[in-house]
């Protein structure tokens, strides 16, 4: 789908198309509408990650709560979103060893309880050791340093998204 026929989408098509590029926060795409028409990809980007930009502390805390665990409840249940489940497998993550769920899991609870948000990374530019790792890492961190990191990795994986989107076949039968 080239950006033209982004531009002619109505606002529930293009809901229906981008609504989870932030994971499951369709309210942000359904905002970025009023902003079209835009040049180019990367110019829906922008406008996406402006509306986040904007957002108070609290909003963006919003939108960390709404990513699920890595290698969480929801993979193991089956209950993540289709583009969540690719990025997970894609970085191992349904393919943990014992040792390494127990690990993922603790180092998850711990940085739950010290942010009251989730350790949100891009799974997709990242493998399974080096996700463990900046786990451990970043658990360190001040919550207003973490905040920042984690919306940072949201763009990532949104901008990951949009490009599944917009430059794959399945995009184009639109
Ligand atoms: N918690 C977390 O990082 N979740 C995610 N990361 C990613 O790339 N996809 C997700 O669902």
């Amino acid at each position: 789908m080239d950006i033209s026929a982004v531009n002619a989408l109505s606002y529930e098509d293009f809901v229906n198309t981008f609504g989870n590029v932030v994971e499951k926060c369709p309210v942000i795409t359904a905002a970025v509408w009023s902003r079209r028409p835009f040049v180019s990809l990367n110019a829906l980007e922008a406008a996406i990650s402006d509306f986040i930009d904007e957002l108070p502390e609290s909003g963006k805390e919003g939108i960390l709560r709404c990513h699920p665990d890595l290698a969480g409840r929801d993979l193991q249940r089956g209950t993540l979103t289709r583009e969540s489940r690719q990025e997970q497998a894609g970085a191992g993550m349904d393919a943990l060893t014992s040792g390494e769920a127990e690990r993922m899991a603790r180092l998850n609870e711990e940085y739950k309880k010290r942010f009251e948000f989730p350790f949100v990374i891009c799974a997709r530019m990242n493998d399974k050791a080096n996700i463990l790792l900046q786990l451990s890492e970043r658990c360190q961190n001040e919550r207003a340093v973490e905040r920042a990191r984690g919306i940072e990795e949201v763009k990532k994986i949104c901008r990951l998204r949009l490009q599944s989107l917009l430059l794959t076949d399945g995009a184009n039968k639109l």
